[in-house]
């Protein structure tokens, strides 16, 4: 096991932003930290990479006790750059803080701005980039001393999709060298580059495991029932019927209570409904989230 986190706990004053979070990542492996604003994903990848300190519990990476910063990799939300400096002169200055030669220095940060496609911009001034090009200047940066564990707050949530995807696409060949641990709000961010998926909700994991594991999770089966007649007074009077959604006036996605899927198609007979559509709804990965995310 590459890192082992046990019962890590913050508090900001009174305030609890992680409670007792257990996780662990295994050599090489893309794991998505996901949740929604405030659930605390800044707070864990910062006392991860050693920018916090946690109010209580265990970081075992390596087996042992403390965080070697030299194989972690770090890109914070917000990173702040010298809008004066040129690409090269960035990674230079960031790299001295790594045990690497001058001469080593000035070869991996001449790679690593051509693996994050910055080759041509070198030379150019930091301040005349976008925002993509910041963020894979940053990635560089992260990757300048080869890290076991990149750890990447938020890397694609504040870019236009063309930016989005050339940093998913780098992503994906980092992932096949080294463990990542990224945050994103977004499910289908997550979906794109990692297999592992961690939920946060409250400071505390909601749920843990593969992608596909989450797909395949029995989530209650809801059907779609469209009619010609409008429908909301009519599923109100069915004891039968758990909750149900309006999708308009005369469709509604139902949830109901065990065995009565054939009591609601024969009730509309009964009533001498006009179906138009009766069926068991597909349920997509976001359903399995949203789900897990609500209960
Ligand atoms: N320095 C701080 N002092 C007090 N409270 C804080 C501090 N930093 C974060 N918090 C609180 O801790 C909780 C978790 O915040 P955190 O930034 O870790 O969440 P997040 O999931 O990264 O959110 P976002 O997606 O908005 O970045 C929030 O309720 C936040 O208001």
């Amino acid at each position: 096991m590459l890192l082992t986190v046990e019962k890590l706990s913050k508090k900001y004053k009174e305030h609890v932003a992680v409670k007792e979070l257990t996780l662990n990542i295994e050599h090489n492996q893309c794991v998505a930290l996901l949740g929604p604003n405030g659930s605390g994903k800044t707070t864990t990848l910062n006392m991860l990479s050693g920018l916090l300190t946690p109010t209580s519990g265990k970081i075992v990476f390596q087996g042992g006790t403390t965080i070697n910063r030299q194989d972690i990799g770090f890109l914070p939300q917000y990173p702040a750059f010298f809008s004066w400096m040129t690409a090269i002169e960035y990674l230079q200055f960031a790299g001295k803080l790594s045990n690497l030669s001058k001469r080593e220095l000035q070869n991996k940060s001449n790679e690593m701005l051509s693996f994050v496609g910055l080759e041509e911009a070198k030379n150019k001034r930091i301040g005349g980039f976008s925002g993509g090009m910041k963020q894979r200047l940053g990635l560089a940066q992260a990757m300048l001393h080869d890290p076991k564990l990149l750890i990447l707050d938020e890397p694609v949530s504040a870019l236009d999709p063309t930016g989005r995807r050339d940093v998913l696409n780098i992503m994906m060949e980092l992932k096949k060298k080294m463990a990542i641990l990224f945050s994103t709000h977004v499910l289908h961010d997550a979906e794109q580059v990692c297999d592992h998926i961690i939920m946060l909700k409250e400071g505390t994991v909601k749920w843990a495991g593969s992608l596909d594991s989450l797909r395949k999770r029995k989530i209650e089966e809801t059907f779609i029932l469209s009619t010609e007649e409008k429908l909301e007074d009519w599923i109100k009077s069915k004891e039968y019927v758990k909750e149900y959604l309006l999708t308009s006036p005369t469709s509604a996605e139902i949830k109901l209570h065990e065995a009565s899927r054939n009591r609601l198609l024969e009730d509309c007979i009964t009533n001498h409904m006009t179906i138009n559509r009766f069926e068991v709804k597909n349920h997509t990965l976001e359903d399995a989230y949203m789900e897990v995310v609500n209960q």
